[in-house]
């Protein structure tokens, strides 16, 4: 017998050392096999199934063109106009209804479809505004092409929001697009004829349309037709002579300084002339939060060719006690509490980046405090004082506030009233003592206000020159600022003989109210004199 054991060796088992023996091992679980089978399957299908649809959205684009606007450009404005005229959203299911205009254009109540008015006496004009609504896409045709509208609105820091649009036109030719801008762009511009719209800086120092103000007609601006005549002229005249500046080399841009008392129609002016040269007015407030030279370079340069750049009391932001300086930290304290240096001005309003084409209107309520290069010619072109009313202007002031009535307009409104005996008298002979309002009238204002408030009297031209003449009589030269005078006015809307009766008492009021407030700047004066004086 073999005394010599027999050992049955089994093999230790061994971990695998590298990836393919992993892999080999791996491979050894059925069920493992199948899932990664399926896992390369399911992939190599999906991938199949973007490129298929990838390529398909690309095919489908490549027949459609795509248009993007931004908020911040006029071009959205455009577009939002004449979509909210488009007679597509009147069938569209989803759509955003708006009781304003789009464009804050008219501030009566909105009136719904197949609404009756109970109020002869208001009525408004404006329809309700159906808009596409955010985060959809709306379908819509132009000129028989199919096109998408999509408008989003994105939430940005600070709880502000920006709006864009995207359009999509079945179409490979860019003249339909164009079409779509032109025919966008006369909708706006057909709707803006009789406006004036207003844009200022946001928080992002981005331009935004804040108001679209009705024009205000260049007559109701009471100054010597001399100058306001000038400066309108002169301001058609730049617009109109690009030419004649680029063959001289002069720089295309023009600045007018208006300046003197408050309330007397510098700004008033400027709106008017904003509308009559169908200009937007885009205001730059120095003084403002957050402002720096940087931005105002930016909002400048941002600021299209053709439209009013106004700088209201500049001087708030700028005296001559302040250095030039580029440094604006240096200066903040000093340019009332804005990031802009007056050597930043300066460059904004003619360097480089300085908008061509644009008409800057700067006001301000003290002139000699101005830096004299702010004001020099080149950048302050033309300097226009404006003074106090005068006895002429407060009689015209007067006259713009009570029209007369043509007098076929007057006979028709008798008619209306079936009382043509009555405005008749009227015209013919009103009253000679400003104290007695014609009866009938009176009989109007007792039965309810709104009549009162809509049935100006209608006088003779010779009688209402009249009261002007006596109205211009109790007024001091130069003594008020025209927008006291109506003020005093606003008090007698419908009321012209009383007007001319309470003038004097106005009068009275106002320098007694004048002499109080000089005492009393006095007084500030005294203590603030009094309590330097010890302690020096
Ligand atoms: N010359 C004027 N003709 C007609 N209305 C005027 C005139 N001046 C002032 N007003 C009236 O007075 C009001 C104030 O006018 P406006 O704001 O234009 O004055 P301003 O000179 O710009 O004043 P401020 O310097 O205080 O800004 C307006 O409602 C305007 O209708």
């Amino acid at each position: 017998m073999d005394n010599s054991t027999t050992t049955t060796e089994t093999a230790a088992p061994t971990l695998p050392t590298s990836f393919s023996d992993v892999f080999a091992l791996l491979m050894t679980f059925h069920a493992l096999r199948d899932w990664l089978k399926l896992i390369v399957l399911g992939g190599a299908l999906e991938t199949c199934r973007r490129l298929v649809f990838g390529t398909w959205a690309a095919f489908i684009s490549s027949f459609f063109l795509t248009a993007h606007f931004e908020e911040n450009d006029t071009s959205y404005e455009w577009m939002m106009v004449w979509l909210a005229q488009h007679p597509a959203w009147q069938k569209a299911r989803e759509v955003q209804i708006s009781t304003r205009d789009y464009r804050n254009y008219d501030s009566s109540p909105a009136m719904l479809e197949g609404e009756e008015h109970t109020d002869s006496h208001f009525q408004p004009t404006r329809k309700l505004a159906y808009l596409p609504s955010f985060g959809t896409t709306n379908l819509m045709y132009f000129r028989g092409r199919r096109m998408t509208v999509t408008r989003n609105r994105q939430y940005l820091d600070e709880g502000s929001t920006h709006e864009s649009l995207t359009v999509k036109i079945l179409t490979r030719s860019r003249v339909v697009l164009n079409e779509l801008l032109l025919e966008a762009k006369r909708a706006y511009t057909d709707d803006s004829k009789h406006r004036v719209s207003v844009f200022v800086p946001d928080s992002y120092n981005n331009w935004r349309t804040v108001q679209s103000r009705p024009k205000r007609p260049m007559s109701s601006i009471i100054l010597r037709p001399e100058v306001k005549n000038m400066v309108l002229e002169d301001a058609r005249e730049f617009l109109a002579s690009e030419k004649w500046y680029a063959e001289r080399g002069i720089p295309f841009r023009r600045g007018y300084l208006l300046h003197g008392a408050p309330g007397a129609g510098k700004t008033s002016l400027i709106n008017s002339i904003a509308g009559e040269l169908g200009l937007d007015i885009y205001v730059i407030t120095l003084s403002k939060r957050g402002l720096d030279d940087t931005s105002l370079n930016a909002l400048i340069t941002d600021m299209p060719a053709r439209s009013i750049a106004l700088m209201e009391d500049i001087d708030a932001a700028f005296t001559h006690d302040v250095q030039r300086s580029a440094a604006s930290s240096d200066n903040s304290d000093l340019n009332g509490g804005g990031g802009v240096t007056l050597s930043g001005l300066l460059g904004a309003i003619d360097g480089v980046a300085a908008q061509e084409g644009r008409l800057l209107f700067a006001t301000t309520n003290h002139v000699e405090r101005l830096d004299a290069a702010l004001s020099r010619p080149g950048r302050m072109d033309i300097h226009i004082d404006f003074g106090l009313a005068t006895k002429w202007q407060a009689g015209e002031l007067f006259k713009a506030f009570y029209p007369p009535a043509a007098r076929e307009d007057a006979k028709r409104e008798a008619a209306d009233d079936s009382d043509a005996s009555e405005t008749d008298t009227l015209l013919e002979s009103a009253p000679a003592t400003p104290s007695k309002q014609p009866t009938t009238l009176a009989k109007k204002d007792e039965i309810t206000n709104l009549s009162y408030a809509l049935r100006p009297p209608r006088l003779a031209p010779h009688v209402l020159n009249d009261l002007a003449a006596k109205f211009a009589e109790a007024v001091p030269d130069q003594e008020f600022s025209m927008a006291a005078l109506q003020g005093h006015l606003m008090g007698f809307k419908t009321r012209p003989y009383e007007a001319v009766d309470a003038v004097a008492a106005f009068v009275e009021r106002e320098r007694t109210a004048a002499k109080r407030k000089a005492q009393l700047a006095q007084e500030k004066k005294d203590a603030a004199a009094a309590a330097v004086a010890p302690a020096s």
